[in-house]
């Protein structure tokens, strides 16, 4: 018997969520604020915690925190608003093993439940340790998309050019964009791939045991270093290792890793000999790592002797309809459905909406979707409510700058992407026309509607 942590700070509906789950045969334990939520965590064992993202308190992953700060894990879900849903995202970072956008579908609620519980969806898991053995990443060749657009071809040719080498790559892009996928089709082609791929989220690396993951420890080195630890650069031996987030490592940390990748020595902490390491570092991010002041420029430089950039969902729209396809048919096998096509509303829902979450955002989206649909066709009706609310009402679709939601760049892409849109039905498609209307030219016109996935 599961039991659950359901902290919710709106009584009605946390009665309604512990009533559902009670009658599914889980033990469930309400809280309705941050503290009593961390209070209940002391006195209590969970093998889930349910959390509504904004408490009276604070926010749902502040409890996440405390449990990351004490070294526990529990499988955490957050149920978010569908205007919170970059953030939700970002919680996936952090540890969190999925979300669920508000008002919650109780099938869906179960599935990711479950799921939660099984430690089922291992991509969706984000334990700080992502450590696959070469061969099952290699059972997963051609389980994914490469896309044909013109941003797809450069990143994969991109991929292919610098996998040989034994360069290190530093792979930006947004979340959710595929940037771990990016890491594996590199190791994969690589003098390398016969070896290991370790890969560890450094977003979830407790400060305190960041250095003895990464390097190691002898016993006896700090308080609960009981036996000597192999670190990862030991276990990487060989193959590859990839660092996602790796703008989170501390300072001190930093100095180690640079050490590691220029004299190719680690030393674990405590210990007096150094370890020879043979390890290619392949490192992830989202945020510019320069600009935020917390990270060593010459470690910067030497992780970035190559640099790939994977697209954002929004500017590769021609690879869209092929991801929509291939999700689907995953979530099909995965719930046993017969999903095949979808309702014309559905596509223009899909082609409206920005994908701030990426391809992570479009997988959970269709999962959804797939399992709220029983007949071959997806209708309107198994989308979050809000991705419905968008096209209805066309003006909330172009994000209002706030200083909730302040990226500047999406504010202009959606304004830009509605005005060639507009120009483009005045001009009744003719695309010269417009193009003269914008003044810029049609090369610039075509690339824009590229992007911007207007046909
Ligand atoms: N080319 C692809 N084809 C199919 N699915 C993909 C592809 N790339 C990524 N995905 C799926 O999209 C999701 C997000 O991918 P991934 O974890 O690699 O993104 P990420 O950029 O590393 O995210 P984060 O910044 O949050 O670490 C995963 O579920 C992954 O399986």
């Amino acid at each position: 018997m599961a039991n659950i942590l359901l902290v919710e700070d709106d009584t009605t509906f946390a009665t309604i969520l512990e009533n559902f789950l009670k009658k599914k045969g889980f033990e469930v334990v309400v809280k309705y604020s941050v503290k009593s939520g961390i209070e209940a965590l002391k006195h209590h064992t969970f093998h889930l915690i349910l959390l509504d993202y904004r408490l009276g308190d604070g926010i749902g992953l502040d409890i996440v925190e405390a449990l990351r700060a004490e070294d526990k894990t529990i499988p955490s879900i957050i149920m978010t608003s569908f205007n919170d849903v970059r953030t939700a995202v970002k919680a996936i970072r952090q540890g969190v093993f999925d979300y669920i956008t508000k008002p919650v579908n109780p099938d869906e609620l179960l599935m990711v439940v479950n799921e939660a519980l099984q430690g089922k969806s291992a991509e969706r898991e984000r334990p700080a340790l992502r450590n696959q053995p070469s061969g099952a990443a290699n059972a997963e060749e051609g389980d994914f998309v490469e896309g044909t657009s013109a941003a797809a071809r450069k990143l994969h040719d991109y991929i292919a050019l610098v996998a040989p080498t034994d360069m290190s790559v530093l792979i930006r892009g947004e979340s959710g964009t595929g940037k771990e996928y990016v890491a594996r089709s590199i190791h994969r082609m690589s003098k390398r791939a016969d070896k290991p791929f370790v890969s560890i989220d450094c977003g979830t690396l407790s400060k305190e045991l960041a250095s003895s993951e990464l390097f190691g420890h002898v016993k006896g080195s700090f308080t609960g270093a009981l036996n000597d630890k192999t670190g990862q650069f030991v276990e990487a031996s060989g193959g590859t290792l990839f660092l996602d987030e790796i703008g989170n490592l501390s300072y001190d940390v930093q100095v180690k890793l640079l050490r590691a990748l220029q004299e190719k020595v680690i030393q674990p902490v405590g210990a007096n000999k150094t370890i020879n390491v043979d390890v290619r570092v392949i490192a992830a991010t989202n945020e510019d790592l320069l600009g935020s002041g917390k990270f060593r420029e010459d470690l910067y430089h030497r992780i970035n002797e190559f640099e790939i950039i994977v697209p954002a969902l929004r500017d590769r729209r021609s690879d869209f309809q092929q991801f929509v396809d291939f999700f689907i048919s995953k979530a099909n096998a995965e719930l046993g459905r017969q999903v095949s096509e979808l309702s014309d509303e559905v596509m223009e829902i899909f082609g409206a909406y920005d994908w701030p979450g990426n391809l992570r955002e479009l997988k959970n989206v269709i999962k959804r979707m797939v399992l709220l649909s029983t007949g071959s066709r997806a209708e309107v009706s198994a989308l979050p409510e809000e991705m419905v609310f968008v096209l209805k009402n066309p003006d909330s679709a172009t994000p209002k700058p706030s200083s909730d939601n302040p990226d500047l760049r999406l504010h202009s892409e959606a304004h830009e992407r509605k005005l060639i849109m507009d120009v483009l039905q005045k001009a009744k498609y003719n695309k010269s026309k417009a193009a003269q209307m914008l003044n810029i030219d049609r090369k610039t016109l075509y690339n824009k509607m590229e992007k911007y996935g207007i046909e």
